[in-house]
């Protein structure tokens, strides 16, 4: 499992657990702010340094921050948003002996601390707030911003008002949704993450790298999983993920096309399933274990009864593409339990509709709905499932926005179905592999480009 994601309401339920257990607020205030002082201090030194503190306890970090920076001899200064206005930021400014600027009339410093607001933030910056905070985050060279970017909300990554690009951004006890989700995300270049002293439990977590197994000394290819794709007019889609799947780790792949067109690679076996009787009879094969129905299918009505077919046959499904499409014309109410969906944004909407919350809250409602794991991508991908638990990908390369990446995960979630049986597992274990195998290619890469390096990704696993 990957880092725990607390939602704000959740963040604070942790922090009253640690105060029941006798930890005080204002002791959990000074070890966020002394983590965060050291970071400071350990990337920047004596650099000159303003910290802008805001009114409640983020602010009181802020405090904290620059009375131990202070400490150490950093040439240090505060510039506040108003009074402190709850016990333990009282308190930590009360200890900071230096004087407090106003914020509109602070001066740039060569490194600048932005703890105005984390997780209580409830509106956007006034106007001349927000003003203040990228001026002064655009004339430093070093930027921190201390739990949060002020102006992100916590729980949906959205902004709430302008926000300037930070150099790091400090999370504070555990990750929250706005460090995965964009386009809050994107509003800084480094994340840390620190302890302090916090137990942080959740069903959301980032996705962490996964343990996958070698084959087993009487492995044999139906035992590491047959993986059927079902084609359609569109050979391209189709193909890509069919490779993505004979790469995945899975023992043997098969294409069901509408016509043997002899392409790809001859490891895969391509059959012709001219009619739906056809596609039928080809589903009955009982070594399946996993099928993909979606890229390349087409939209017409001959692919609907394909898919179909597919939906009939009580195989392990992963469906994409065309086929979230076609479910969401002609049978939301057909989406088999028990699948793995893989929508981008447009196909979700059009399978959900208008779902309330962020995108994490979005696909786990999809997920309870359908039954379905949901692999909800974009450069946020969220994979949710129907029993609460979900992994946020995120930070990952942006070049993915490329035609056919889509197929190769596709298949690559239909090969690790195949292989682990299990639809979340699997989807973490594709969308993992799938960013590896983007991090490996670099820039400008094409989705072939992905599928090659799918090997090597699943070494670096073993
Ligand atoms: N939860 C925890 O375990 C800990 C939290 N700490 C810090 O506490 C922060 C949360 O503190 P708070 O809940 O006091 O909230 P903030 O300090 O994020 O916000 C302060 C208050 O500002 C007001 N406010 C909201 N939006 C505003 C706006 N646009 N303009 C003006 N005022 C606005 C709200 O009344 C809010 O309570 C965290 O982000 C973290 O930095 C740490 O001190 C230590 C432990
Ligand atoms: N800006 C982005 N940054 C990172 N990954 C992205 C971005 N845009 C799309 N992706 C990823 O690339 C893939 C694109 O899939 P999809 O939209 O179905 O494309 P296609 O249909 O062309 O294959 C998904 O895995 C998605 O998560
Ligand atoms: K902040």
């Amino acid at each position: 499992m990957g880092a725990p994601v607390l939602t704000a309401a959740a963040m604070r339920a942790a922090e009253q657990a640690a105060i029941a257990s006798g930890v005080p607020e204002y002791d959990l205030m000074e070890r966020a702010g002394a983590t965060a002082a050291e970071i400071v201090w350990r990337a920047g030194g004596s650099r000159d340094t303003l910290v802008l503190c805001g009114p409640g306890n983020n602010g009181g970090d802020g405090f904290v921050i620059a009375r131990i920076l202070r400490a150490k001899g950093v040439p240090v200064r505060v510039a506040a948003l108003g009074e402190s206005g709850t016990a333990s930021s009282l308190r930590a400014r009360a200890r900071w002996d230096g004087p407090v600027e106003a914020l509109h009339q602070a001066k740039p410093a060569a490194q600048l601390v932005d703890a105005l607001f984390g997780t209580g933030l409830t509106r956007g910056l006034a106007d001349a707030v927000a003003a203040s905070l990228e001026r002064l985050v655009g004339r430093a060279n070093h930027s921190y911003a201390v739990d949060l970017p002020s102006g992100v909300e916590t729980d949906s990554g959205r902004l709430l008002s302008p926000v300037p690009r930070f150099g790091v951004c400090i999370a504070l006890g555990a990750l929250k949704p706005a460090h995965l989700l964009y386009p809050a995300a994107d509003r800084f270049e480094r994340l840390v993450s620190v302890d302090i002293g916090i137990a942080p439990s959740s069903p959301l977590h980032s996705l962490a790298p996964p343990h996958l197994d070698a084959p087993a000394s009487d492995a044999h290819k139906y035992s590491r999983g047959l993986v059927a794709v079902i084609g359609g007019g569109m050979a391209g889609a189709g193909l890509l993920a069919s490779r993505a799947a004979a790469r995945s780790g899975a023992g043997a792949v098969r294409r069901i096309v509408p016509d043997a067109d002899g392409r790809g690679p001859d490891a895969i076996i391509t059959s012709a399933a001219m009619k739906v009787a056809d596609v039928a009879k080809a589903l009955e094969d009982k070594r399946l274990s996993a099928v993909l129905a979606g890229p390349g299918l087409g939209r017409d009505d001959g692919a609907w009864e394909r898919l179909e077919a597919v939906l009939e046959s009580e195989h392990r499904l992963v469906l994409d593409a065309d086929a979230l499409t076609l479910l969401a014309d002609k049978g939301p109410d057909q989406l088999p339990a028990g699948a793995i969906l893989t929508p981008h944004e447009g196909e979700f909407a059009r399978l959900f509709g208008d779902v309330p919350g962020s995108k994490i809250d979005k696909a786990l409602a999809a997920a309870q709905r359908s039954r379905c794991v949901l692999v909800y991508k974009g450069a946020d991908t969220v994979i949710a499932a129907p029993d609460g638990k979900a992994a946020v990908a995120s930070r990952g390369s942006f070049w993915l926005s490329t035609a056919g990446t889509g197929d190769v995960l596709a298949g690559l979630a239909a090969g690790r179905f195949a292989v682990t049986g299990d639809p979340f597992r699997a989807a973490c274990e594709a969308v993992w592999l799938h960013g590896e195998a983007a991090r490996q290619a670099g820039a400008a890469f094409i989705a072939d480009d992905l599928i090659e390096r799918l090997p090597a990704a699943i070494a670096r696993r073993l």
